[in-house]
């Protein structure tokens, strides 16, 4: 938020300059003239200055119309064991903190309309309390997520702000039904959807991500990740923070014919070993909270761990608490990736035992690249330009 406020400020202060007092001070009744010069290095874009305009006055194009040109910056807060990372979302002046999940495209809230039996101590979203909901009659929604948990419910639209950033008539799912697993997530009031479109479930009409709507008026079209270890971290709308990263970004073109953040890998290394293996499809996808590979991969990976067994009762690959873990490098064009054996070993078990941060991926046909991978690589994901970026941290 330091960096909107900055501005903010730096924009407040020269506007109430400009209003209270001229800025060039000069004796009274005297005439004077400002011999305008052209600037050589200013581009023509109709385009551009509409839309710098429209933004301006918050003027609706069509019926979504962003209130800023400036972007925005969200703190993600990670829950226990960064199991996922919640950040607050102002939807007609409520906030509620929601996960933003690039691996879906519906921003949908525990609402009045939820079962009271299913609120629990959920916050909730109250349209009747906002003066700026609108019903979308008739419309309705229903997703599954893979790994089993799900939603569904009415539609409606409503101003939503994210960290200092504003689109008016973004369609807001009402949830009324969730499954047990985010009736129990207490701290996870909703998803806010930051895949592709195409992607949204919304019935008769499909509808438009929170950023698709905001990300074309905004002065870069992208969206960055930064999420941190037990510590919070950020999403940034609209501008590329510099001092997140080291380097330079490695960008690849993505594939979003499924709605996803889709690339390509190119092959893998595990600890100080040679990079092989075959290249492989991958989604970035905030929502998940690991590294979900080809079972290949996950089995070479545990090999090089003597205690790792694929365990029934945990659901999945542990190996002792007291083992080293190796590094995995993901070879992304001439980027290689490196998620540290710290991030690896993902959570204790209670038994002396610790679960992976990589697993099976299930044989879905795409490796999942979710939280376990995002904290060790600040993530541009642009949607100008169909690609994503990466750097070291
Ligand atoms: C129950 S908490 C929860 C959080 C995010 C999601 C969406 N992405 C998950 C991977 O499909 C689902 C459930």
């Amino acid at each position: 938020m330091v960096y909107i406020g900055r501005l903010a400020v730096a924009v407040a202060a020269f506007l109430t300059a400009a209003e209270a007092s001229p800025i060039i001070q000069r004796p009274k009744n005297s005439t004077f003239s400002i011999q305008q010069i052209s600037n050589p290095n200013y581009k023509r874009n109709g385009t551009r200055a509409l839309q710098k305009a429209y933004a301006k006055y918050g003027i609706t194009k069509g019926l979504v119309s962003v209130q800023s040109s400036v972007g925005g910056d969200v703190t993600a807060t990670p829950e226990s064991d960064d199991n996922e990372y919640l950040c607050p979302v102002t939807i007609g002046g409520q906030t509620l903190n929601l996960d933003f999940d690039s691996g879906s495209s519906d921003l949908w809230v525990f609402s009045t309309s939820t079962p009271s039996s299913e609120q629990q101590s959920h916050t909730i979203y109250n349209p009747a309390k906002s003066s700026t909901f609108k019903e979308l009659n008739g419309f309705t929604w229903q997703i599954s997520y893979g790994d089993g948990s799900g939603a569904s419910g009415t539609v409606g639209t409503d101003t939503v702000t994210v960290g200092g950033l504003t689109v008016k008539n973004q369609a807001v799912e009402l949830a009324t039904a969730v499954s047990s697993e985010f009736v129990t997530d207490s701290a996870n009031n909703g998803l806010l959807g930051l895949a592709w479109s195409n992607l949204n479930t919304v019935e008769p009409t499909q509808q438009q991500t929170f950023f698709a709507n905001a990300g074309p008026q905004l002065q870069q079209n992208v969206f960055t990740a930064d999420l941190r270890h037990d510590q919070p971290g950020s999403y940034d709308f609209g501008f590329i923070d510099t001092s997140k990263f080291q380097g330079n970004l490695n960008y690849v073109p993505v594939d979003n014919s499924q709605g996803f953040w889709q690339f390509t890998v190119d092959g893998y290394a595990v600890g100080d070993g040679a990079t092989g293996g075959n290249s492989f499809s991958a989604i970035a996808d905030t929502g998940t909270t690991l590294l979900l590979l080809d079972d290949n991969i996950v089995s070479d990976y545990y090999s090089q761990i003597s205690s790792a067994q694929n365990s029934n009762s945990a659901g999945g690959f542990v190996f002792d608490c007291t083992e080293d873990v190796p590094d995995l490098t993901l070879q992304i064009g001439d980027y290689a990736a490196v998620v540290p054996g710290s991030l690896l070993n993902f959570s204790q078990n209670g038994d002396g035992t610790c679960f992976g941060g990589i697993q099976s991926d299930g044989g879905q046909g795409f490796a999942i690249l979710g939280d376990v991978f995002l904290k060790a690589q600040f993530t541009v994901f642009d949607q100008g330009n169909v690609q994503l970026g990466f750097a070291p941290k």
